[in-house]
């Protein structure tokens, strides 16, 4: 049968950026209708962002107990039982379940239809032998892990992002491949949880990343246990079935073995179009990916594609990125955000706007960078968590231009600069902001004073002038 017409939007995939994508575009009128082919919540929901929260949460606090002779308090190695953890994860999700589930969706006037789709053609796609032909479609289907090909992989047995959270007890070794966001973070949950860690990269742990600040969370790793091999190539693999997992690498010229009892791969993410019957779509193809145009819009202008399977990077960026399709399918005006980018790992890494890299390409040497250690914070030292730094660049006007930082709440922290880099701030005016006392928001503050001793000139900034940026 063919679902009548008068479908506005069909959406390919539940996860953050189809739901995102359906909310926003009910509440501006279209009748909905939204395709899952598994869980509802997508990969963030049911394998990885929440999991990985909770299980870098249950490290955090194992981590707490075994530095809690620091403040005085007298404790022992914690107890750590990773069937209960993770049966934690799993009630966790459960209980968080109806937020995405196909009643909660449905009472916000989405039509929801389980079942994998495929285009049948340019304007209509086939749902398990049921034809949805509708004005407009968003594919959101996300990513699938990428696992290399090693020789002798074929029967040993190996984790990926999606499947370690079933792992029931301690790994006594773990050997991650990859040190990408995902391997960092997982890494450093299964250290403090009491396994031994190995993590093996093929070339800079976080490339894309402001190196300067990535050496500040591996050396706080490292200084936790990690074991981490960079630049190193796995030559072979063999093991498992209650044997050793035995990864034979190489360095340079230099050949090493590593003996784990547990492999993890978080080599990666790809999309996955394959089965999605694009070239009935009429969506034009570079190699294996599809020719996307501003808000994701394909070759067939009906058609866009949003989230990670468009290259995006996170929960928050997979939904802002669905939004703005849906203005643009909606012919509202909306201006792109600016979109942090954030490692979960401890202490974390958040960073918006232009990195020092970007900023030498383009503006060769009219910028400045100010930088401050969070351990000049009191809320650092009270709570021995010192390890970190803010940067901050600024251009020859004044104006904030990009900023990173580290540390334990950098997430929490890097909207405010966000916020300086749209509205245009100098780090006057962000100084002008009163922090609250005792709290890591403290360093903006004080990287404010940092570029007034060398900037006598550069006034703080009045409250008139503050509130006439900030106000619309
Ligand atoms: C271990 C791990 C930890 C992470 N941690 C974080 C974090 O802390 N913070 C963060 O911001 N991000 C994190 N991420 C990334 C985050 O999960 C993704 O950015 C986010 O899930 C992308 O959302 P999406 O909606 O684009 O895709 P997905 O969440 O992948 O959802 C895509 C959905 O499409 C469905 N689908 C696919 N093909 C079809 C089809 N043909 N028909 C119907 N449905 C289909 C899939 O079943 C899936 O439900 C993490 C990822 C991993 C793996
Ligand atoms: N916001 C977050 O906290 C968060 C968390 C997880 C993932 N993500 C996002 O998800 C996306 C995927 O991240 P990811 O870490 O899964 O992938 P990634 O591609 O960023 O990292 C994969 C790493 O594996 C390495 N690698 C690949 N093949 C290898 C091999 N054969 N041997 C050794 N090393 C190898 C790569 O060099 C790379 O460093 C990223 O965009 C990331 O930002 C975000």
């Amino acid at each position: 049968m063919a679902q009548g017409d008068g479908i506005d939007l069909c959406i390919i995939g539940a996860g953050p950026a189809g739901i995102a994508a359906a909310e926003r575009a009910v509440a501006r009128g279209l009748r909905v209708v939204l395709v899952e082919a598994g869980e509802f919540g997508g990969v963030a929901h049911n394998w990885g962002a929440q999991p990985a929260q909770a299980l870098a949460a249950a490290a955090e606090r194992a981590h707490q107990i075994r530095t809690a002779r620091d403040f005085g308090l007298g404790t022992d190695e914690p107890r750590i039982n990773f069937a209960r953890i993770n049966a934690r994860i799993r009630a966790m999700i459960q209980e968080a379940s109806p937020t995405v589930s196909p009643e909660h969706l449905i009472a916000q006037r989405i039509e929801t239809v389980s079942g994998r789709a495929r285009f049948a053609g340019p304007s209509t796609i086939d749902v398990g032998g049921r034809s949805i032909k509708a004005s407009h479609f968003l594919i959101a289907t996300g990513t699938r892990p990428v696992v290399p090909d090693i020789p002798g992989l074929d029967g040993v047995p190996f984790f990926t992002p999606e499947t370690i959270f079933e792992v029931t007890r301690r790994p006594s070794h773990l050997i991650v491949v990859g040190a990408g966001a995902t391997g960092l973070a997982l890494a450093q949950s299964h250290l403090r949880l009491g396994a031994k860690v190995t993590l093996v990269e093929m070339l800079e742990p976080l490339a894309g990343e402001d190196p300067e600040l990535v050496d500040i969370v591996l050396r706080r790793m490292r200084a936790e246990g990690l074991e981490l091999h960079t630049h190193t190539g796995i030559v072979s693999v063999a093991g498992g079935d209650d044997q050793d997992i035995v990864l034979d690498i190489k360095a340079g010229p230099h050949e090493d073995r590593i003996v784990g009892s547990h492999l993890l791969f978080a080599t990666g993410r790809e999309p996955d179009f394959q089965g999605l019957g694009l070239e009935l779509a009429r969506v034009a193809m570079q190699g294996r990916r599809p020719e996307l145009g501003r808000f994701g819009r394909t070759a067939n202008r009906r058609i866009f594609i949003v989230g990670d399977a468009a290259g995006h990077e996170g929960v928050h960026a997979a939904r802002h990125s669905a939004e703005l399709a849906v203005d643009a399918i909606t012919g509202s005006v909306s201006k792109e955000g600016l979109v942090p980018r954030i490692v979960h790992t401890s202490p974390a890494i958040a960073r918006v706007g232009m990195t020092e890299a970007q900023a030498r390409a383009k503006l060769k040497d009219r910028f400045e960078i100010v930088r401050i250690a969070l351990a000049q914070t009191d809320a650092a030292r009270a709570r021995a968590q010192p390890h970190g730094q803010v940067k901050i660049i600024i251009d020859s006007a004044g104006r904030v231009l990009g900023a990173g930082v580290v540390g334990p709440t950098a997430p929490e922290l890097v909207p405010v600069f966000a916020l300086a880099i749209a509205r245009k701030m100098t780090p006057s005016e962000l100084g002008g902001l009163v922090a609250p006392y005792p709290s890591f928001a403290q360093i903006i503050p004080l990287a404010a004073a940092e570029y007034a001793r060398d900037h006598p000139g550069a006034a703080p900034a009045g409250w008139r002038r503050l509130l006439k940026r900030l106000l619309p």
